[in-house]
């Protein structure tokens, strides 16, 4: 079944082949790596799994034909976009990953921060965790800023599922705020309410042009 609809979707579309290989090396690669040296690595395995999902997506999804932004402009915000979500699957789930003796952070920058495997596997919520974290965030926060610039571009009825769904994985990193950095053994998640105001934002922006709404945020 779904590869009847892989493959008619494949055939309507002008979709590139080199990204779905790139996943399956990224899955294969996942069996046997469990430890990233250092962002470099890290983001080869983000762009792998999740890069990829964007730079499918947006054939499929298309882009505005009024659009002014070169195509690569677009496809690299999509492929931030892959890269934010799955930067902060990751920051969500270290203590379930550390269960399955697997850590997805650079090791150069846990060393940075006087951190090592031992307390990854101690899930123990420190000073030094919380800086680290604090530093991570802030970097999957702004593969989220690139992603948003290229959501503009795309064709005017792909915008409102883009914008909702980057909203609403952006709020998984205030939620891992909001519980001191505790992602040893709570789950960040978005709340049923918040996603509820999350749906009406996000078609607001994708139909309302920027510039009016920096106006309006700024009065
Ligand atoms: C912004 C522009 C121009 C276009 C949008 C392009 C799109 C749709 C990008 C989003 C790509 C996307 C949905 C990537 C998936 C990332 C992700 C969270 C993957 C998670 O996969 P798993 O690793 O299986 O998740 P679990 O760890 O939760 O099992």
């Amino acid at each position: 079944m779904l590869d009847a609809a892989l493959a008619e979707t494949v055939l309507k579309f002008p979709v590139d082949i080199q990204p779905f290989r790139d996943m399956i090396n990224g899955m294969r690669m996942d069996l046997f790596k469990s430890r990233y040296f250092n962002f470099d690595e890290l983001y080869l395995y983000c762009y792998y799994v999740a890069g990829t999902v964007g730079l499918m997506s947006v054939p499929i999804m298309g882009i505005d034909p009024g659009s002014k932004a070169s195509t690569e402009s677009v496809y690299n915000a999509a492929l931030a976009l892959g890269i934010a979500n799955q930067l902060t699957n990751i920051l969500r789930d270290v203590g379930e990953d550390a269960s399955r003796g697997r850590i997805y952070l650079p090791q150069d920058e846990l060393e940075q921060f006087g951190l090592s495997d031992d307390d990854i596997f101690a899930g123990v919520v420190t000073d030094k965790w919380r800086a680290f974290m604090k530093d991570q965030i802030k970097r999957a926060r702004i593969f989220f800023k690139q992603a948003e610039m290229g959501v503009l571009e795309l064709d005017k009825d792909s915008r409102w599922p883009v914008w909702a769904s980057l909203l609403l994985y952006e709020q998984i990193l205030d939620s891992i705020e909001a519980n001191d950095y505790d992602n040893f053994t709570k789950r960040a998640y978005v709340g049923k309410w918040k996603k509820l105001i999350t749906v009406p934002v996000a078609y607001v922006r994708a139909v309302v042009p920027p510039s009016v709404t920096r106006l309006a945020a700024t009065g």
